[in-house]
């Protein structure tokens, strides 16, 4: 029996591979793991990445005291309809515009959730792939880190506002503290920070600094691994544990326990953080946490 979440982590990290070659081999063995022990494909698109990990290993991943949002399938497939435009007439998803300080930005009487990372992570692209189904609303995506600028706000449906932020770190723009830092710091319906990390890398230098800010405003965030589609099952996993190891030495007060896993390219794990989003923002009931 394993108790302590430092206890559970050093099992964990024994688990892992240690250099390249031995991540190739883990990866090998991976994959005849993944015979013997039914590995969840990546096709099912309403269930929590982190499932289809778990048979790698013979302990939970996150430790069950730590996971808290256990949505139903039903009650993820409610949520992915949120943003879903063929539903009710009139019903609104709009690009409300760009700003580059909180300052001249209106204050609308809605929940507002904003995604922050480093440059490149792909908070655009997250925001493109949950609005995937409304063609009309375009959010630009590029290959060169530093391309968003400015704090971009989408309305879906008055419900809720979701805010494309500009990255830090490789040519994050100077006016960083004045938007992004101010807005964090000041924003009153602001509800919930999503805060991305590259799945393929895990955490990094500028994660940490990024981490260490967001501790410092005390404002509440989630982490979420991002472009899941371009790392193997191990390094996956390697950056789960990363990120559950960073998260206990730093003592992370104002972060969520249980990270996130997201493709914006395949789509997998997005409806279950689409699910997140609708209870945060008090638009999803969760039999489980009511
Ligand atoms: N394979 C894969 N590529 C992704 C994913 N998410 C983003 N990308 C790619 O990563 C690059 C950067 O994506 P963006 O969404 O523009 O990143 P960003 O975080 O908004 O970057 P900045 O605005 O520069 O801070 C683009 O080439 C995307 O196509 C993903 O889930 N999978
Ligand atoms: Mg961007």
């Amino acid at each position: 029996m394993i108790s302590s979440s430092s206890a559970r982590l050093r099992v964990l990290i024994s688990y892992l591979p240690q250099s390249w070659s031995c991540l190739k081999s883990l990866h090998m063995s991976s994959q005849q793991q993944a015979q013997n022990r039914q590995i969840i494909p990546v096709s099912d698109l309403f269930t929590n990445p982190v499932d289809r990990l778990q048979p790698m290993l013979q302990i939970p991943i996150i430790p069950n005291s730590d996971v808290s949002f256990t949505p139903s399938r039903e009650e993820i497939e409610a949520a992915s309809i949120l943003f879903d435009p063929q539903n009710v007439k009139g019903e609104k998803f709009q690009f409300l515009g760009s700003w580059p300080n909180p300052h001249i930005m209106p204050k609308w009487d809605v929940p507002e959730v904003a995604f922050i990372g480093k440059s490149n992570v792909g908070k655009s692209s997250l925001l493109a792939a949950m609005f995937a189904q409304i063609p009309d609303l375009e959010v630009k995506v590029s290959k060169k880190p530093g391309h968003t600028k400015l704090m971009n706000v989408f309305n879906v449906k008055d419900m809720f506002h979701l805010v494309d932020m500009p990255g830090y770190g490789f040519n994050m723009p100077d006016h960083f503290e004045t938007s992004v830092e101010a807005y964090l710091k000041s924003r009153r319906n602001l509800t919930r920070v999503f805060m991305l990390i590259d799945a393929t890398s895990g955490p990094v230098d500028v994660d940490h600094i990024g981490i260490d800010m967001m501790e410092d405003m005390a404002v509440p965030y989630v982490i979420v691994l991002t472009k899941i589609d371009l790392a193997r099952p191990s390094t996956l996993l390697r950056s789960v544990v990363s990120v559950l190891k960073f998260r206990d030495e730093t003592k992370a007060h104002s972060c969520f326990p249980q990270p996130f896993l997201v493709s914006s390219m395949d789509g997998e794990g997005l409806a279950f953080l689409q699910a997140f989003i609708a209870y945060v923002t008090g638009n999803l009931k969760i039999k489980s946490l009511s």
